[in-house]
């Protein structure tokens, strides 16, 4: 059995973080398995409150299941604080852990911070080197370059920047760009763009944690990198199309991957 396991933080409405991660691992069939960071009191409005998982639980769960189970792949999202960063990376190097799939989550979509700003260097300098792909959304990857990215070419260029930090791809999300979105992917060499026509509707609370963890359940499947993207856009897109209208703000995609 394909096994993958989300490092992220809690989402009481269960339309991203954990949550979202679970149901796409196991809409896509992948045994999935999860640390908690941070249990966040949220629904589809907005983020209430957060409580941050102290260092030493946060080791306690990665080594009890990375001693225990192979795990194919890692998703990484929401993480709170430069010392949660450095646990989690530090763990992950200690079992050379392969197929590490980075969404670095910084602010929700009601605009509450879920990283500390003075973390945003650490993210930069320990955890981003050591991903096999990274996924920023438009305002992440400027608050990581310090620079504004506002179409297609700017995207490119932003994506080479972020290929210095380290990473070996890195996937550039273009949900926030006006209009139709892109997303721009990119090895060190090549570029691949997914166009996509946007998707009318207010439902999208969730879609990074959703594709990213779509990536790391295809990565656990034995596909490339370029394939696994491929197949998590096709899912990513599916469960906005299937999007469900809930709560009073945005409401979360949908996971029933075999239904639709
Ligand atoms: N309305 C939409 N229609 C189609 N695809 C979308 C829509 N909104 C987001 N996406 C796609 O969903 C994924 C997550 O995008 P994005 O919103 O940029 O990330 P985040 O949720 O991290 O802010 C990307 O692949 C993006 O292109
Ligand atoms: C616990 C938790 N983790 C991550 C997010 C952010 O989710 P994301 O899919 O990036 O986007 P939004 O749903 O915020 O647009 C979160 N809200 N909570």
């Amino acid at each position: 059995m394909e096994t993958a396991l989300t490092i992220a933080g809690s989402d009481s409405s269960g339309g991203a973080g954990i949550q979202a991660d679970l149901k796409t691992f196991s809409a896509l069939k992948v045994y999935g398995m999860s640390v908690i960071t941070a249990v966040t009191a949220q629904n589809t409005t907005g983020v209430r409150s957060i409580a941050t998982i102290p260092t030493n639980i946060i080791q306690d769960q990665m080594e009890a299941v990375l001693e225990d189970i192979p795990v194919g792949a890692v998703k990484i999202g929401m993480l709170s604080s430069s010392h949660v960063i450095k646990t989690v990376v530090s763990t992950l190097v200690n079992v050379k852990a392969t197929n590490i799939v980075l969404d670095p989550v910084m602010v929700s979509k009601s605009g509450h911070h879920l990283l500390e700003y003075e973390a945003v260097q650490t993210l930069k300098e320990d955890l981003i080197p050591i991903a096999t792909i990274v996924t920023p959304n438009l305002p992440e990857a400027e608050a990581i370059l310090g620079r504004k990215i506002l179409c297609e070419e700017d995207m490119k260029e932003a994506c080479q920047q972020l290929n210095e930090l380290g990473p070996k791809y890195v996937l550039l999300k273009g949900g926030h760009l006006e209009g139709d979105p892109v997303d721009v992917l990119y090895d060190g060499t090549e570029f691949h763009h997914f166009y996509q026509e946007r998707i009318l509707t207010k439902n999208t609370h969730g879609t990074g944690c959703t594709l990213s963890s779509a990536i790391a359940a295809h990565l656990a499947k034995g596909n490339s990198v370029v394939d696994s993207v491929h197949l998590a856009k096709e899912y990513i897109t599916g469960a906005i199309q299937h999007s469900i209208s809930i709560g009073q703000g945005h409401g979360p995609t949908h996971h029933f991957h075999q239904l639709w």
